[in-house]
């Protein structure tokens, strides 16, 4: 159309940058940053600390596009880095602080990180995989230690020989560095490894487009107001903390910053600092809802009213009640890394609220629509790419497209065309959609069990045996059978101080399952999990097959 004119008059590459920029004027005196009990940041000085951490950066000879890995807990640190990083024009790589030595080392050879972050509690791991770097005789990256910032704090700060620390490259950084945005707005920003539920954790690449974008999405999914005072429960190395690190710039939020994760500490934190929302994975409401009775008890009235956002399978009922019960608003998301967080959110609903026609337990399983950055979400036959009936029965693969989804794996090609084919992105989940148009993961694709030729969710059988009184984690496989092709298969942690036996179990399920998707067998123990915390169905497998006659045990 004759007139158009493009320019950086109306054309500016998007970029979170521009949230921290903005957040310095606009919210300039505004707390950005709580920990502790000695260190507050307002906007200002958020914004000039990540100048100089960007500025020192490019002393240090880190180039557009050079990977820099951080390995911290929820510090300021680690927050700041996520703007210090992208405005040296670099890419930031957070990674799972309980990786070992041997992960670390393949994680830092395949992002050819030039320079690594290390909180001072995680430099044994970091030296031993600088070491196995060099037996390979591949090129370390550079340490820079994050000391204890709080001065408050009792920790034993561990000292190592290192290039430098911190403190001392905010001292090298200059105040009037020119912030170098990325040329193209599909630039990356930072790179976030999956969990590696189902084989190696992959490398997954973030462009400054798609953060922008769902750090604004975020902010709608999870109801949040201006300024909001989030309190740092979910790993910031989990998808940069489901892009909130950006987000909260955007919306000139207080960051609760956070080392460690307990019932007291969440209480405490939401009572002292009027924390609005926090989420995580579902484990923290069991944190909640088994808090010993002081740390609620300390903090009466206890405030009401704060959205906790958690995204995986749901523990049973119980706990979901007695956290709402405690004055808690739950939402539940579904989502993976390569959605840059959970995707699709609902609120879990009351069974006092009459609006909600349908049953609580079927309603909480329901992962809802999608959100309104994501162009569509759909349940489709992988073959022929056509959508499922609304019928809340045909079984497809859950599929997104929109401008929120990751640009591709880290050097991986092959796999990111394959996964990104036909024009949407296969997310490895089966599920159905329902006629009101709602969505339920029914399970992984690798996961799901066929029995006698029917298709059993594993994620239902344990939402049954999660529901036994006497079970607190529970997770199912497909165990071999000579007629049904497979047959279900539990393996069952009980609460503590309680016993139960393999048919108490199987009868309990037998009231409320048909008859296939009742597990044949049953394994007591820990179940296998991964550094994410997740569980290891492949380990569950090999255990099984590798032991047919496995017995309830
Ligand atoms: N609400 C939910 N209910 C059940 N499962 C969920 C939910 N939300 C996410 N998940 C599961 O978690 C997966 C995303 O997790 P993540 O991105 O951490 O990697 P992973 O799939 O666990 O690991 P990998 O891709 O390395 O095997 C989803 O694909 C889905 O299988």
């Amino acid at each position: 159309m004759e007139g158009i004119y493009h320019c950086p008059a109306n054309y500016v590459p998007l970029s979170p940058i521009s949230f921290l920029e903005r957040a310095a004027t606009v919210y300039g005196d505004k707390v950005s940053i709580v920990y502790g009990s000695n260190v507050r940041f307002s906007w200002k000085d958020t914004f000039d600390r990540c100048v100089k951490v960007a500025s020192a950066l490019v002393q240090l000879k880190i180039c557009p596009g050079d990977i820099v890995v951080a390995l911290a807990p929820n510090v300021p640190a680690l927050y700041e880095l996520h703007f210090g990083v992208p405005m040296a024009g670099a890419v930031i790589s957070a990674l799972n602080t309980r990786l070992d030595a041997s992960t670390l080392a393949l994680a830092l050879e395949q992002l050819e990180a030039k320079l690594i972050f290390v909180d001072y509690q995680f430099t044994d791991a970091v030296l031993k995989a600088l070491d196995l770097l060099s037996q390979k005789k591949v090129n370390p990256p550079h340490l820079v230690v994050i000391p204890e910032c709080d001065k408050s704090s009792s920790m034993d700060h561990k000292h190592i020989a290192s290039d430098l620390d911190y403190n001392c490259l905010l001292e090298m950084g200059r105040d009037d560095f020119r912030i170098i945005r990325p040329n193209n707005e599909c630039d990356p920003i930072s790179v976030n490894y999956t969990s590696g539920s189902t084989g190696k954790p992959k490398g997954v690449i973030y462009s400054h487009r798609a953060a922008y974008l769902n750090s604004l999405a975020e902010i709608f999914r999870f109801d949040m107001r201006q300024m909001p005072v989030f309190l740092w429960t979910v790993d910031m190395f989990r998808c940069n903390g489901w892009c909130l690190t950006w987000a909260m710039a955007a919306i000139g939020g207080t960051n609760i910053c956070l080392r460690n994760v307990s019932a007291e500490i969440i209480f405490d934190a939401v009572s002292l600092h009027k924390v609005t929302h926090f989420c995580g994975p579902p484990a923290i409401l069991n944190t909640i809802a088994n808090a010993p009775a002081r740390a609620i008890s300390s903090q009466s009235p206890f405030p009401c009213g704060v959205n906790v956002v958690v995204a995986g399978s749901l523990p049973n009922s119980e706990i979901l009640t007695k956290v709402e019960g405690l004055g808690f608003n739950v939402y539940h998301g579904y989502g993976m890394t390569e959605a840059l967080g959970p995707a699709t959110m609902r609120p879990w609903k009351s069974e006092s609220d009459s609006t909600f026609e349908i049953e609580q337990e079927e309603i909480r399983r329901r992962e809802g629509l999608h959100n309104l950055l994501l162009e569509g979400v759909d349940v489709k036959d992988p073959k022929t790419m056509e959508s499922v009936p609304n019928d809340g029965k045909t079984i497809g693969e859950v599929m997104f497209r929109g401008n929120i989804l990751m640009s591709g794996y880290l050097k991986s090609t092959e796999i990111t065309q394959e996964t990104l084919k036909g024009g949407w992105f296969h997310t490895g989940d089966l599920g159905v959609r329902h006629p009101n148009g709602y969505l339920q993961m029914k399970d992984r694709a690798k996961d799901i069990i066929i029995s006698g030729g029917e298709a059993i969710s594993t994620l239902e059988v344990e939402a049954v045996l999660l529901s036994h009184p006497k079970v607190s984690e529970a997770a199912v496989v497909g165990q071999p059978d000579a007629l049904l092709n497979e047959v279900p298969c539990a393996f069952v942690k009980l609460k503590e101080g309680f016993g139960a036996s393999a048919e108490e179990i199987i009868e309990f399920c037998d009231d409320q399952l048909p008859d296939l998707m009742i597990p044949r067998t049953i394994v007591f123990g820990e179940l296998p999990v991964n550094f994410s915390g997740k569980v290891q169905k492949f380990a569950m497998r090999e255990m099984v097959n590798a032991n047919t006659s496995l017995a309830n045990c």
